[in-house]
């Protein structure tokens, strides 16, 4: 049968779209998940997202990794759902959803959607790196040469060794450029490669950087391969609230597949 899909980028991080209000998808078929996010057999994406009714909020995300694995949060992927939830005439300019790590606030400003994260309070400062959780695992270091380092290569060694082993972690490599502009190349976990940019990656940077000290602002630029965002947050007790991701979020094509 042959299904209408969409496909969108929020800084390069690329996106399948699925109207799924009519359960026409099956949510356990990791074969044709991974299969549409093939860049070369299918549409080709780093992860594929259904946007699914919601009893009381306006929709819910089901987000899968271009492997076809369900997986946590991802933040360009909540920014463009929104995007998507406007073009589908669900929302206006303002949204409140849920994905898997809890309720999603967002807003539409033009090309840029606003997407606020949970808050985060265990942030672990280790000799070298930092870990925290975005809505998704994040390691987060800072690295000299970033221009030429061989993120897949180095980032799985870091996601699949201790203390990750299997279950994994994506990985950030970051270098300052000023006190609140820092270059993010990011390898991302269910992608097993270096992805264009990472929502919840330069979240979980953002605020690592305030935290180690490399910055004192609340509001920072991270510079990605595939364009701009910024993270604003402010400090609590016991970590970070009011955290909000910013962004382009846009429409690729549409069309038809059979499945
Ligand atoms: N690209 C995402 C992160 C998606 C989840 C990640 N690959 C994982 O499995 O942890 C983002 O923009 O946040």
């Amino acid at each position: 049968m042959t299904h209408t899909f969409y496909k969108y980028q929020g800084t390069g991080n690329d996106f399948v779209m699925i109207d799924n209000r009519q359960s026409i998808f099956n949510k356990k078929n990791t074969k044709l998940v991974a299969h549409l996010c093939d860049r070369r057999f299918g549409i080709g994406a780093d992860g594929l997202i259904l946007l699914e009714s919601h009893d009381t909020y306006d929709f819910k995300m089901v987000y899968f990794n271009a492997d076809g694995n369900e997986s946590s949060m991802c933040g360009n992927g909540g920014r463009c759902i929104t995007a998507f939830a406007k073009h589908l005439g669900i929302i206006q300019d303002k949204a409140v959803f849920e994905a898997i790590d809890g309720l999603h606030h967002a807003r539409i400003e033009g090309d840029l959607v606003h997407l606020q994260m949970q808050d985060v309070s265990d942030v672990q400062h280790h000799p070298g790196h930092v870990f925290l959780n975005t809505g998704s695992p994040h390691h987060v270091q800072m690295e000299q040469q970033l221009d030429v380092l061989d993120v897949k290569t180095q980032g799985a060694k870091i996601r699949y060794g201790q203390p990750y082993n299997s279950s994994g972690s994506n990985v950030n490599f970051v270098s300052k450029i000023s006190n609140d502009i820092f270059s993010v190349r990011t390898y991302e976990r269910g992608v097993e490669d270096e992805t264009l940019s990472c929502g919840t990656g330069v979240t979980a940077v953002a605020l690592a950087m305030n935290y180690t000290g490399e910055t004192n602002m609340n509001k920072v630029t991270l510079k990605t391969p595939g364009g701009d965002l910024k993270v604003s947050f402010e400090k609590s007790n016991d970590g970070y609230r009011n955290i909000w991701l910013i962004g382009p979020a846009l429409l690729v094509f549409k069309g038809t597949i059979s499945w």
